[in-house]
């Protein structure tokens, strides 16, 4: 089963590497122009990619191979699945974004359903920065499919001896708190930014797993997987570490700063898509309300502030 990485950005470039230690990769990217001579990623810089991985623009000859891994934004994954032209029956297709589809409403794996239904959907997601990958540190990460076998042969086929995959077949709590997380992680971005202090990021941190869980129940997903690296653990990483570019913008939104619109920063479509879904299914998500209202301008961090302490006393 050969691998392809489609979408050839920091995360993708950091799998491409990872991988490239052990077998061939073939590395898509939309304009192989600015890699080619350097084989680096311009989103990735100082990290050169090894011969073992062939970089090109021809998507015909990536999806070719048997398993995809898809590492574009989350906005743009199903552009890109409109493009695949090679059949993709008995082909792997795992989607590596983190983010809720706001056109569709749905998350990654899903939208490989809708787009691709011949493929078999995955999520490999977790506590990760592509440059730890990159630099070959160890890291752990969930493998989601619902197929048991697909799921198998992925797990051993990403799993390096530094990059340890567990296996799950819930693919929609494992995305939901891949997803999710990005939103909180802005909220303590910007609760910090703005002198607040480590107690509130702590709850804000907590009510917002209650988040998270409560709406990865309404929509399916079995209730300890986000307890699970791919919930809890990114949580953790994603709202403590100066490294995450969603807890970054939320540090600028908190300190009044502006923040380059060039970075990708997938909680702040999430949370428009998670603040829908709470409206959809009636379920209260005050925090990812919160940030939706301020990453849209509509609230100021003070304002999200009040909102949330001025709630009615409940239990927890
Ligand atoms: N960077 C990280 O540490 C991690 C990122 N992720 C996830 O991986 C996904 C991708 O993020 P990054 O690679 O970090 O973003 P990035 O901003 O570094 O790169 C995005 C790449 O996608 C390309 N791209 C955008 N639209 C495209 C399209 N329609 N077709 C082809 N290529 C397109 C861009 O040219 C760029 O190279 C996100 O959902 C992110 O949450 C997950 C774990 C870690
Ligand atoms: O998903 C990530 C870590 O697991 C990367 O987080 P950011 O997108 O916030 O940088």
């Amino acid at each position: 089963m050969s691998v392809a990485v489609l979408g050839a950005g920091a995360f993708g470039t950091a799998l491409a590497v990872a991988l490239g230690r052990k077998e061939p990769v073939t590395l898509w990217a939309r304009d192989v122009r600015a890699m080619q001579d350097s084989r680096q990623s311009p989103r990735l810089p100082g990290v050169t990619l090894p011969d073992s991985v062939t970089i090109t623009d021809d998507l015909g000859q990536a999806a070719a191979c048997g398993t995809l891994l898809l590492s574009v934004p989350m906005q743009q994954l199903s552009r890109l699945l409109d493009q695949i032209m090679t059949p993709t029956r008995g082909h792997a297709l795992v989607a590596c974004c983190k983010g809720i589809d706001l056109t569709e409403g749905v998350g990654p794996s899903a939208l490989i359903t809708r787009h691709q239904p011949d493929a078999t959907p995955a999520v490999l997601t977790g506590p990760s920065f592509a440059a730890d990958i990159a630099r070959g540190l160890p890291t752990a990460l969930t493998l989601a499919c619902s197929d048991e076998a697909t799921g198998r042969a992925v797990q051993a086929q990403l799993s390096t001896p530094v990059l340890r995959l567990y296996r799950s077949d819930d693919m929609i709590g494992a995305e939901l708190g891949g997803a999710l997380k990005n939103v909180i992680a802005i909220a303590c971005g910007a609760c910090i930014g703005a002198g607040l202090g480590d107690s509130a990021r702590a709850a804000l941190m907590t009510r917002g797993f209650a988040e998270m869980v409560r709406l990865a129940a309404a929509l399916g997903a079995q209730a300890d997987t986000l307890s699970g690296l791919s919930g809890l653990g990114d949580l953790t990483l994603t709202c403590t570490s100066d490294l995450s570019r969603n807890y970054r913008f939320g540090l600028s939104l908190g300190r009044g700063e502006p923040f380059d619109p060039a970075v990708t920063v997938e909680g702040a479509a999430t949370a428009q898509a998670a603040a829908q879904l709470a409206l959809d299914h009636a379920i209260p998500l005050p925090v990812c309300t919160a940030v939706s209202d301020l990453t849209q301008g509509r609230l100021t961090v003070r304002q999200a502030m009040n909102t949330l302490l001025s709630r009615p006393l409940k239990d927890e």
